[in-house]
This record gives structure tokens, C-alpha cells and sequence, in this order.
């Protein structure tokens, strides 16, 4: 039977008294389109942070592709361990944010061009015939010698991709991707997941705030709430069949906010 590539056990995330993630755990399996869903402030973008290794957790464990993301105490908190082992966990990941992150004084190819060079080593034509690419596949390879000021926010998000992509991870996490776009550029931005959903094996984890979306690319939704899982299931099961009432309320105001699901 085919292993989970991300087991996350009983994580426990606390911000001095407030508890952000209580008792989390969650199996993802490779190949696998999750959408994580729910109110503001359920711990959603934490949870991708925690696998990215940006933040601290204060208890549990995760296995990541089948190595324990090993974890020393500092204080009241787990902190992840040593720098090596840390490159080659977040070397397995890549994660595109709401706020793109670009580099603002490098060009396109720059920016997708120097993770690759610095920490694997790539030479310098290489890393541009590959990032060409996957320009080419975002639909900005002839944005290659821009820099981000002179592109609109669906344009830098698309770069952001490329970037992440450049590494050739195993996982991809998106925080909330349209979040801070234009509402005219948001589909530029979703057409390029769509494909990367449709076309590649890589296991996608979403945030999302957009429902529409979440139901079209995800094979299974999970529902957040005050940090839990509430309710988990295929699209059609939690936006047509929700269960729990937690569930129904955040989707009825969802609605009657005029958004599509
Ligand atoms: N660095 C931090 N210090 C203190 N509290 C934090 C920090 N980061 C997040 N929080 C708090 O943790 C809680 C969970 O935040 P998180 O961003 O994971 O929620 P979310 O479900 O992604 O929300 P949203 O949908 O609004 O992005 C929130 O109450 C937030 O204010």
C-alpha cells in the first residue's frame, strides 16, 4: 500500500497563550490536490508555515516523504533541527505566498534562476534553460528580463510559481495565491494551477478562500475550524453535503456573500 508523503500527528501550535493548531493530524497521500478551508484565524496558513519549516510547533510530530522533520526543544517550543537537515527537508517543498516575495532588484530569470544556483549548485545555463521552461509554462518567459515593478499582480504570481517550481519539489503549498490580486487577474492565476493539477503527479496543498476554486481542483477539502479539522471530504461532500454545523454556517455565509461554490 502506498505510504502518505506527508503524516502530520497531534501538532500543537501555540502563540504565548493562544492556541492556533490544537491537537492537528492529517495524512496526505502523494499525487494528492488538498484545499484547506475555513474562517479566518483557524490555522490554515499555519500549518503550511509549520511543513515549510518557517515556524516553530510546540508538540507533535511530521513525517515528510518519509523522514521525521526532526524537531529540538528551545524554550517552550520544538524548533526544527540542524541547518542540513533543514535545506534537504525544504528542498522536498516549495510555497508560493499571497504577497508573491519576489526579489524586487532582480529580474524575472533571476529570481527563478538563484535558488537552484545557490543551493543545489545548478550551473548558470542550466538553471536558465529550466527556468525558461517553466516561464514558458506560466505564459511569462517573455517577461524573462523584466523586473517585478514593471509587472501586475498576476503576473508576479505566476514568477512566484515558476520560482517554487524550480526546485523540481515533491510538494507544493499555496497560501491563499489570489488573496491579494485584482479581481480581473485571479483567473490568470488559477488557470496556471489547474494545469499544474491536471498535468503533473506533485501533491498540491491549497489555502484558499475561493470555494468555486477549492471545488474544481481538489480531490479532498478539509474544513478548519479554531485549529481542527471539523470535517473532511471530496468537494461535492463538504460544498453540497457538509455534515457538521460548523460547516454549514461558514458555507451559508459564504453564500449570501455572493460568492460562487
Ligand atoms: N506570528 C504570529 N504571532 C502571533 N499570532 C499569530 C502569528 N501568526 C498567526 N497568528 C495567529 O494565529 C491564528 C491563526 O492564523 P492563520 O494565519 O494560520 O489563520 P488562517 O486560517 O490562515 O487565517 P486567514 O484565512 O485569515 O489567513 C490567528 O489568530 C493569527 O492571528
Amino acid at each position: 500500500m502506498t505510504a502518505p508523503i506527508i503524516r502530520i500527528d497531534n501538532i500543537v501550535k501555540k502563540y504565548g497563550p493562544l492556541t492556533v493548531l490544537d491537537g492537528l493530524s492529517m495524512n496526505v497521500m502523494p499525487g494528492e490536490k488538498l484545499a484547506l478551508i475555513g474562517p479566518s484565524g483557524s490555522g490554515k496558513t499555519t500549518i503550511l508555515r509549520i511543513l515549510m519549516t518557517l515556524e516553530s510547533i510546540s508538540g507533535g510530530h511530521i513525517e515528510i516523504d518519509g523522514e521525521q522533520l526532526y524537531h529540538m526543544p528551545r524554550g517552550k517550543e520544538l524548533v526544527p533541527a540542524d541547518e542540513r537537515h533543514l535545506h534537504r527537508m525544504r528542498e522536498k517543498i516549495g510555497m508560493v505566498f499571497q504577497h508573491f516575495n519576489l526579489f524586487p532588484h532582480k529580474c524575472v530569470l533571476d529570481n527563478v534562476t538563484l535558488a537552484p544556483m545557490l543551493t543545489k549548485g545548478i550551473k548558470r545555463a542550466d538553471a536558465q534553460k529550466r527556468a525558461m521552461e517553466l516561464l514558458d509554462m506560466v505564459g511569462m518567459a517573455d517577461k524573462a528580463k523584466s523586473v517585478p515593478a514593471q509587472l501586475s499582480g498576476g503576473q508576479k504570481q505566476r514568477v512566484a510559481i515558476a520560482r517554487a517550481l524550480a526546485l523540481s519539489p515533491k510538494i507544493m503549498l499555496f497560501d491563499e495565491v489570489t488573496s491579494a490580486l485584482d479581481p480581473e487577474l485571479v483567473e490568470e492565476v488559477l488557470s496556471v494551477m489547474k494545469h499544474l493539477a491536471s498535468e503533473t503527479d506533485m501533491t498540491m496543498l491549497l489555502v484558499t478562500h475561493e470555494m468555486g476554486f477549492a471545488h474544481d481542483f481538489a480531490d479532498r477539502v478539509l474544513f478548519f475550524d479554531r485549529g481542527k479539522i471539523v470535517e473532511e471530504g471530496s468537494p461535492n461532500d463538504i460544498f453540497r453535503n457538509p455534515t457538521q454545523e460548523r460547516t454549514q454556517t461558514f458555507l451559508r455565509k459564504i453564500i449570501a456573500a455572493g460568492h460562487r461554490i
